[in-house]
């Protein structure tokens, strides 16, 4: 899987919402009531990925989880980074 090119990443951030572009990756800030939901959550999460098999950063800080998605085999965004964003989202 190629790496996107700037004017590409900019048309898949426009289609995946609260996603932002930091570096060479996406990232989503998601708050939860409490320490526990944040877990839910992360299994949830979890589940996608294995599907996907396309793994993101995962940060958990009490009730907030801060997913990063970069391809680390190609060195930076792909496709693959924006598709599994997207069913995170429906989650
Ligand atoms: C063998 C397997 O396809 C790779 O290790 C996958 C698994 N999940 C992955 N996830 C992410 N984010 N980047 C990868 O390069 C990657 N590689």
């Amino acid at each position: 899987m190629q790496q996107l090119r700037a004017a590409d990443i900019e048309r898949e951030l426009a289609s995946t919402p609260g996603w932002e572009l930091v570096e060479d990756s996406i990232v989503r800030t998601v708050k939860f009531q409490d320490f526990k939901a944040a877990m839910a959550y992360v299994n949830r999460v979890a589940e996608v990925a294995e599907e996907l098999n396309h793994h993101p950063d995962i940060e958990i800080r009490w009730n907030i989880v801060v997913l990063t998605q970069t391809t680390h085999a190609a060195g930076g965004l792909t496709e693959h980074d924006f598709r599994l964003a997207r069913r995170l989202n429906a989650l």
